[in-house]
């Protein structure tokens, strides 16, 4: 069973609201972006392992815990999860970035891979896998799967929302993957998209929604 974290945190159900505002312009969505994946970064922490290190304060020698954020790859999924990079890297300013390229085809829903770029030793580090989005599924499972052929054996994944039919079937296939997200929402439409969700996360993130 994959242990799903989601936030209930008043700031992040405050922030995620934002999001959803039909009216709110690239310029003004970034920077909730931004927020949404400083706080859920840290939250995805809270589990991780700190190292004790002996250190020399003004008073002696104390014992303080130091992250070790050089055992972490954040993983951007392209295009829309290069949104939340800057908040996240905020936190890990030490971790490694891996990059894949994935876009969704607007009828089959299946994941269409056009990139990928690994950090060196990435089978030895966690994976911090970063989309505002996950819908079917489909790409995050994809991302997943290329994050275990490298021999990556930890995968944490951050998104804003997810549906509850792709996590049923990340469940299904990858129970041990773990995940946080700000809201798990109703379900998904006819189109694959989620429901109340905040539309097309790229398209809003990038300034190229299709005015119809
Ligand atoms: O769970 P799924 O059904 O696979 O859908 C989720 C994916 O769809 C969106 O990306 P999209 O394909 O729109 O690409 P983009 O980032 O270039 O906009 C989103 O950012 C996820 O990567
Ligand atoms: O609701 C959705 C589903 C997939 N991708 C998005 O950007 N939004
Ligand atoms: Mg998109």
């Amino acid at each position: 069973m994959n242990q799903v974290n989601e936030i209930k945190h008043p700031l992040v159900q405050h922030l995620i609201g934002q999001l959803r505002e039909h009216n709110r312009s690239p310029a003004q969505f970034r920077p909730v972006v931004d927020r949404l994946s400083y706080l859920l970064c840290y939250e995805a922490l809270k589990n991780f392992a700190t190292v004790p290190e002996e250190i020399r304060t003004w008073a002696g020698s104390t014992k303080v815990e130091r992250l070790g954020d050089s055992g972490i790859t954040v993983v951007p999924i392209l295009r829309a999860g290069l949104g939340m990079l800057n908040g996240v890297m905020d936190l890990l300013p030490g971790a490694s970035v891996s990059v894949v390229g994935f876009e969704r085809n607007e009828e089959t829903l299946q994941p269409h891979a056009y990139y990928e770029k690994w950090a060196p030793n990435v089978a030895e580090k966690t994976a911090l896998v970063i989309d505002p989005m996950l819908a079917t599924g489909g790409t995050f499972l994809a991302t997943v799967e290329c994050l275990k052929a490298v021999g990556c054996q930890r995968v944490h994944g951050v998104f804003l929302l997810a549906a509850p039919e792709g996590l049923d079937e990340l469940n299904r296939q990858h129970p041990d993957v773990l995940v946080t997200v700000a809201a798990v929402d109703e379900r998904l439409n006819e189109l694959g998209y989620i429901i109340p969700g905040l539309g097309d996360a790229g398209d809003r993130i990038f300034n190229t929604v299709v005015k119809k």
